[in-house]
């Protein structure tokens, strides 16, 4: 164990914002082979290799510095947060390599922590370490690139949603606003230790719940914040009516954003997705809330309404807090309507 606090600095807050990103992939050449059945081109969750006619491999990675002060706790959601994409693919993680980016003059122990809370999760996921790759940096990172496999025709992608669907959201918004807030002496410790609590909570459970439904289709709501990972599972065909009254939110985001703590990646996805969304209410902080860019967030996903209620049941059941949050629509003039 070691007391030593971490720089905290980053989280998905720190991912290159959506557009910055499509543009650069969108000029990169690329070899198509026949076998790639998901590459970056839906900017999905994870990348699908077909094996045969029933087996894929699906493969990601995730790293990002600390957005906590607390060494093992970092490592278990910078874990949970890799393992998430497989999960949002329906898909069943096996192994995972370790990115490790580490000061030269920083006491090894804090290494050894953030590696036995990744290591921690790994095991609760079932998944073994196989590896991974170390080198000295400026700023600590850690993540790690995991391995899956998965069923191809119970593949979820991220942007196959179906008309008259409704929405499932299985954890609560507002990470980074929470944990700038308590960085700043806004919020205390309860509040944080809730936010870490969402964060280090694999969506494996909640995964094993959608595999018995009529899901078309799921992603986790990461650094795009819930509107940036709305919009890429809606497309430009379909349009959401989000109920906001039944958006989970965590203790303490709303007083973060009512202090104007507001965030950089926070601002970076209101400026992408901004246009496409149309607020019916007009509640400022609300707003700050859907663009929260999110540090290993829930699962949304796109289920048969028939289905959802007996699988919000379930979830809850289970110990997961959560709601139908809205429909899916024909394309209308905006992409998402927030009521
Ligand atoms: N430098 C890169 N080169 C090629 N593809 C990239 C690069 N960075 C991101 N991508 C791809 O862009 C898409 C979107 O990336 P992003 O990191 O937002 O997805 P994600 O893994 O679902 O995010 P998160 O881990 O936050 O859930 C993915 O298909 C990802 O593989
Ligand atoms: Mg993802």
């Amino acid at each position: 164990m070691t007391n030593i606090k971490l720089e905290v600095c980053g989280g998905c807050n720190a991912k290159i914002p959506q557009e910055s990103l499509e543009t650069t992939l969108s000029s990169i050449n690329n070899y198509k082979r026949d076998d790639i059945l998901v590459g970056f081109d839906t900017m999905d969750d994870a990348a699908v290799i077909k094996i045969d006619e029933e087996n894929g491999v699906v493969s990601t990675m995730d790293f990002f510095p600390p957005m906590v002060e607390d060494a093992f706790s970092f490592g278990q959601i910078a874990c949970a947060n890799a393992l998430s994409d497989i999960y949002a693919m329906g898909a069943e993680p096996i192994a995972g390599l370790n990115i490790v980016l580490f000061p030269e003059d920083y006491n090894l122990e804090i290494l050894r922590e953030i590696l036995r809370g990744g290591a921690d999760k790994m095991i609760e996921a079932k998944a073994s370490l196989v590896g991974g790759h170390s080198i000295h940096d400026p700023k600590i990172k850690y993540g790690l690139s995991i391995t899956g496999k998965v069923d191809i025709k119970k593949l979820w992608r991220n942007n196959t949603v179906k008309k008259n669907d409704v929405l499932i959201l299985t954890k609560p918004l507002g990470v980074t606003l929470v944990t700038n807030a308590y960085s700043v002496g806004i919020l205390g410790k309860e509040e944080l230790n809730k936010a870490i609590a969402s964060m280090t909570y694999l969506n494996k459970y909640a995964k094993e719940i959608f595999e018995k439904y009529r899901i078309s289709a799921a992603t986790d709501v990461t650094g795009f914040g819930f509107l940036g990972h709305l919009g890429e599972m809606l497309s430009d065909k379909f349009t959401a009516i989000i109920d906001s009254s039944k958006i989970p939110i965590l203790d303490g985001a709303y007083k973060a954003a009512s202090e104007f703590i507001f965030t950089k990646g926070g601002q970076r996805n209101r400026m992408y997705f901004e246009d496409r969304v149309e607020f019916l209410k007009d509640d400022f902080v609300l707003e700050e809330i859907l663009f929260d860019p999110q540090t290993s967030g829930g699962l949304l996903v796109s289920i048969n309404e028939d289905d959802a209620k007996c699988a919000i049941k379930e979830l809850r059941n289970f110990g997961i807090d959560a709601n139908i949050i809205g429909k899916i629509y024909n394309k209308y003039d905006k992409s998402v309507f927030i009521e």
